[in-house]
């Protein structure tokens, strides 16, 4: 039973692209009866904020993710402490104490001469006094890991073979002068200590797997599979940042999408899937093939978003939405939901359908005495579905009106407007009294 962890930094609101890699995880874990665990990458104390993690917990539950496990890296800080002995112990840490400025200097020497700029282990020929002279000029040493030159292979769930030459790296950084963890070691410390066995994120993170991979080694603990999938990137081709607040899914929750909208989209853009609403994540775990990933970056087009969102609505039954119309003040129960259904493209737009069935409208009429004959005919109540055909008929019998000049006006009188759902679904709804006055031009 897999065991998987979405891990963003709370550094903003998850964007639709985070929730790529948090559906993935989610539903490889949950088809298969695994376990999902949020983890916040809060190392980074200046930019991770606690309300941002609240968000993101909040978030996550409105796509229906439900986390098994809940972890703070902030908390979690003597375990990482724990490995960073063990690797010095071991000889795969060494102290380094050039400042920015100098390894910057370094840099732009090594390109000028045509060389990567890659770090060239200088602080692994510092000797004990040399050391000393730093610490006691107040310099505190950041720290690291001493990679093994050699290419590193995995086989990765969505590229498939993968390799990387650690020996084009520089050694990693993980610990800075103050203390402070980058994320690479804390990742795979907690990834050891939490027993995830498989890693599902972004192919942002490629080049850290060849590191990571060797930190678990040095570590002495088993390597967990991985899997990179593409990321999304608008139809432009702009990537997506937390920080910008773009598409976040706060932003598109208030703007009235429906979960399922932006869950199908997220999932199925740039997979072998053609990108359709589906109704259930479960469904979409069904679908979610890892290995049929496209590698090329996922493009998708925002309004895209308002297409799946009403075709999701147009197929979703009333129970699914009873509790959140009443919470709009919507009526009408089940046959008011299906009439409009076809209708709408957000769920508030319910609500303009109800104001429709209860008024006030402004009637339209075009021919007062059309209108008049219409009403005359108003069958009397009780309304059904078949109602409509009814009455239409005895209109079109008593005043030879067909087709739209004989449907148009008595729509526009109905509804004061010129499209809508069908009529002999709302009619019923709008029942005689307000169908007579409306005919006879009162709002
Ligand atoms: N555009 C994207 N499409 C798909 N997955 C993404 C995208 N951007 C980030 N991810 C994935 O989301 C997960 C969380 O990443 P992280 O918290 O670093 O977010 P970020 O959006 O990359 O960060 P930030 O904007 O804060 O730099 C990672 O696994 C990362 O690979």
């Amino acid at each position: 039973m897999p065991v998987v962890r979405f891990a963003p930094s709370p550094t903003g609101r998850i964007h639709i692209g985070n929730t790529r890699t948090a559906l993935l995880n989610w539903c490889v874990a949950k088809r298969a009866g695994g376990r999902f665990i949020l983890r916040f990458d809060d190392t980074d104390r200046e930019r991770s904020r606690p309300e941002y993690a609240e968000a993101i917990a909040v978030d996550l539950a409105w796509l229906g993710v439900a986390p098994d496990l809940t972890v703070r890296q902030s908390d979690r800080i003597a375990l990482y402490d724990a490995a960073v002995e063990r690797l010095q112990d071991a000889g795969r840490l060494y102290a380094c104490y050039e400042t920015e400025e100098e390894l910057e200097r370094r840099r732009k020497r090594q390109m000028a001469r045509g060389l990567p700029p890659v770090y060239d282990r200088a602080a692994l020929k510092l000797t004990v006094a040399e050391k000393m002279a730093f610490e006691m000029a107040g310099r505190r040493p950041h720290w690291r890991f001493l990679l093994e030159h050699r290419i590193v292979a995995w086989e990765d769930g969505v590229r498939g073979p993968a390799h990387i030459d650690t020996a084009s790296l520089s050694d990693p950084v993980l610990v800075r002068a103050d203390g402070g963890y980058l994320y690479t070691l804390p990742s795979v410390v907690d990834d050891i200590d939490l027993a995830v066995d498989h890693v599902i994120r972004g192919e942002d993170h490629v080049t850290n797997t060849a590191v990571q991979i060797q930190i678990f080694q040095a570590l002495g603990a088993a390597v967990p599979a991985f899997s990179h999938h593409n990321l999304l990137t608008t139809a432009s081709g702009e990537g997506l940042s937390k920080r910008s607040g773009a598409l976040s899914i706060g932003s598109l929750r208030d703007g009235g999408l429906e979960p399922m909208a932006v869950a199908s989209l997220a999932m199925l853009t740039g997979t072998a899937e053609a990108v359709r609403p589906v109704a259930t994540l479960a469904e979409l775990a069904g679908l979610i093939d890892l290995s049929r990933i496209s590698r090329a970056p996922a493009r998708f087009d925002p309004a895209d978003l308002e297409t799946l969102n009403a075709r999701l609505l147009h197929e979703m039954p009333h129970a699914a939405v009873a509790g959140r119309l009443a919470a709009l003040g919507v009526g009408g129960g089940e046959a008011f939901w299906l009439a409009v259904r076809g209708n709408i493209v957000r769920l508030t737009d319910a609500a303009s359908w109800w104001r429709v069935v209860t008024g006030p409208v402004a009637p339209v009429l075009e021919d007062r005495a059309f209108a008049q004959a219409a009403a005359a005919l108003l069958p009397p109540e009780p309304w059904d579905e078949g109602t409509w055909a009814a009455w239409v008929e005895a209109v079109k019998a008593a005043t030879g009106a067909k087709g739209r000049s004989l449907f148009m006006p008595l729509r526009l009188a109905l509804t004061g407007l010129e499209h809508g759902p069908e009529l002999k679904a709302l009619l019923p709804l709008i029942g005689r009294d307000r169908a007579l006055a409306r005919l006879e031009g009162a709002a």
